[in-house]
């Protein structure tokens, strides 16, 4: 590893439209190698649009994105091989089978010795029994491990994550938690997840962004916003913010 941050976010904005509201609004930050960070808001805070801009898939009105010591301006080709994603919003192609799927995007990401790296991640993720299956005829539990072996087909540094554990089970859910949990425990690599799961949150992050109307209304560790908040978990800290409900500190 080079010593820059995984992330390096600087006055970044988005408008959608000039008559629209500012969907991020001058969100700065720096995230360090091996980090976990979550991402907080309600529905519309700017969640998947700052993700998106993260990507490159999405142009940024004004600001700054540097990722893995690269700038998503000049040099995106460049960070976006070290990095990966799983999104609910992105399916994989319904008739490829996962097998089929895989080998693209290992393809597409110039992952070498595919095959063999295709075999492990399989079995790491249970696939195995599924890698001649339509993508388009697993459960959803089955498509969130299928999304998170095209997430890891690269060996990213860098991994950005929209609502991982959606629509799962409790069960599943916690699965791919722990999942996560050990593959940066082994790899180093770095997390920006967005979620409004807060029990993932609280267990899986060590600082959290928390958006509100495309902006940082607050931020910490789980532990420091619990404290701050004078709450018991994330959850009603969350609902603090949400509602304009003051910190304890501000209060007293
Ligand atoms: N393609 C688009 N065109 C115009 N406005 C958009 C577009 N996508 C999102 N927005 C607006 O930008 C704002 C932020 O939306 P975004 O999807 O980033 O929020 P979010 O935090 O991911 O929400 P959710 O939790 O509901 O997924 C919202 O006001 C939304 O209406």
């Amino acid at each position: 590893m080079d010593g820059t941050p995984a992330l390096r976010v600087e006055a970044l904005s988005k408008r959608y439209r000039p008559d629209a509201p500012t969907a991020v609004a001058d969100l700065s930050f720096v995230m360090a190698r091996g980090a976990t960070w979550g991402l907080l808001g309600g529905n519309g805070a700017g969640k998947t649009t700052t993700i998106a801009m993260l990507l490159g898939l999405l142009v940024p009105t004004s600001g700054r994105i540097v990722a893995l010591g690269h700038d998503m301006a000049t040099d995106r080709f460049a960070a976006l091989a070290r990095m990966n994603f799983s999104s609910p919003y992105v399916a994989l192609p319904h008739r490829l089978s996962v097998a089929e799927n895989l080998r693209v995007y290992a393809h597409l990401y110039g992952v070498k010795r595919a095959e063999a790296r295709i075999r492990e991640l399989a079995e790491q993720l249970q696939l195995t029994e599924l890698l001649d299956r339509p993508a388009g005829e697993l459960s959803a539990g089955q498509k969130t491990r299928v999304a998170l072996a095209k997430a890891l087909v690269n060996r990213p540094e860098l991994l950005l994550l929209d609502e991982p554990t959606a629509s799962l089970d409790p069960d599943t859910g916690d699965w791919v938690r722990s999942w996560l949990e050990r593959y940066r425990e082994e790899t180093g690599c770095a997390i920006l997840l967005a979620s409004h799961n807060m029990g993932e949150v609280e267990r899986l992050c060590d600082h959290v962004l928390m958006l509100k109307q495309g902006r940082v209304v607050d931020q910490g560790s789980p532990a420091d916003l619990l404290a701050r908040y004078g709450r018991d978990d994330l959850e009603e800290v969350f609902l603090d913010i949400a509602r304009d409900r003051q910190r304890v500190e501000a209060a007293s």
